[in-house]
């Protein structure tokens, strides 16, 4: 397993954390430290268990076996006083529409107990940071998939907590609530540990300090973004052919997969992505190959992995 560099004291820390379903085993044996100001990216496809091992951590759920603990606090004991120590986003989060962002959040200050003298201030703080000032007065049932995002992030923060668990923030969004989303919770940087589900890895990519991959209930791996990378880093080049030419893209495929040098090929659209084992031998070979199947080629360039390559090495 590669390096995952410590800075400090964990935020989150989990030992042998299990849960069966049944026979179903949703996670097994999760041993994770989540260095204390990190924005930590859970990775893993539909299924994989990462919905349960926040349920876990933050006490929602029981474990058949392991411990947790949130900011020093254990979670995995049956009471609550871990609570203050966290906020958290499911993946579905429930809103009463009919309130205005103000409204809702004042209500999430008196559930925290937060007093009443301070709670108007800590709630225009809120919508302050999370970028939604301006929609104060709105009621939520007008607001976009990003909005709504946003204003569950400030919920999960209302009480000013050390540490934000967020069950997959983006899954439901467009591209747009994507950016806003994400770009929100890269400002909260340095001032909450984030620990982020998802099965998107080009927001892993964007904005996580580490990295951790689920798979079928089991850990594969975790570790500094770039730590990854490099240590995964496969050489690949990038052909993108001219429409012109992409009748000819299966074929050509054909004969990448045949080359003993060439270690996987992914495509997109008009874009071929070729991963190569052995450097030398690909930059002999691969455009001479591709200029004799007489292609219009708009562009040629070798590339270094990226997230979604070891995502799909490593969970084969
Ligand atoms: N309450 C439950 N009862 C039975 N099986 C469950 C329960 N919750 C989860 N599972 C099973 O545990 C496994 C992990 O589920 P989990 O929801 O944690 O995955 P996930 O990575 O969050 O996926 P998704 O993104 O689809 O929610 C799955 O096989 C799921 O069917």
């Amino acid at each position: 397993m590669i390096k995952q560099t410590s800075n400090g004291k964990a935020a989150i820390r989990c030992e042998n954390l299990t849960r069966y379903y049944g026979d179903v085993a949703a996670l097994k044996q999760l041993n994770l430290t989540v260095p204390e100001g990190s924005i930590f990216g859970f990775l893993g496809r539909n299924g994989a268990g990462k919905t349960t091992t926040i349920r876990l951590l933050t006490g929602l759920a029981h474990p058949t076996q392991g411990s947790a603990w949130v900011a020093g606090v254990e979670t995995t004991n049956g009471d609550d006083s871990a609570r203050e120590q966290f906020g958290y986003l499911p993946q579905e989060p429930a809103f009463y529409t009919w309130m205005t962002a103000s409204e809702f959040l004042n209500y999430c200050a008196q559930i925290y107990n937060i007093p009443e003298k301070q709670r108007k201030a800590r709630v225009a703080e809120i919508l302050e940071q999370v970028g939604l000032k301006e929609a104060a007065k709105r009621k939520i049932a007008g607001f976009s998939g990003g909005m709504r995002q946003r204003l569950g992030i400030a919920q999960a923060m209302i009480h000013n907590p050390p540490v934000l668990f967020l069950d997959e923030p983006t899954s439901a969004l467009d591209p747009a609530g994507r950016y806003e989303v994400l770009d929100m919770i890269e400002r909260l940087r340095g001032q909450v540990t984030v620990f982020l589900s998802t099965h998107i890895l080009s927001d892993v990519e964007r904005i996580c300090d580490q990295v951790a991959v689920i798979h079928k209930g089991e850990l594969l791996l975790v570790s500094d973004r770039e730590a990854l990378l490099e240590h995964y880093a496969s050489n690949a080049a990038e052909i993108e052919l001219d429409s012109s030419s992409l009748d000819q893209l299966a074929a050509v495929k054909q004969q990448l997969e045949q080359q003993e040098w060439v270690s996987r090929i992914l495509e997109d659209q008009n874009v071929l992505r070729v991963m190569v084992d052995d450097l030398a031998t690909a930059r002999q070979n691969l455009l001479p190959l591709v200029a004799a199947c007489h292609l219009v080629v708009n562009r040629f360039e070798w590339v270094r992995s990226s997230l979604e390559e070891i995502f799909l090495k490593v969970s084969e």
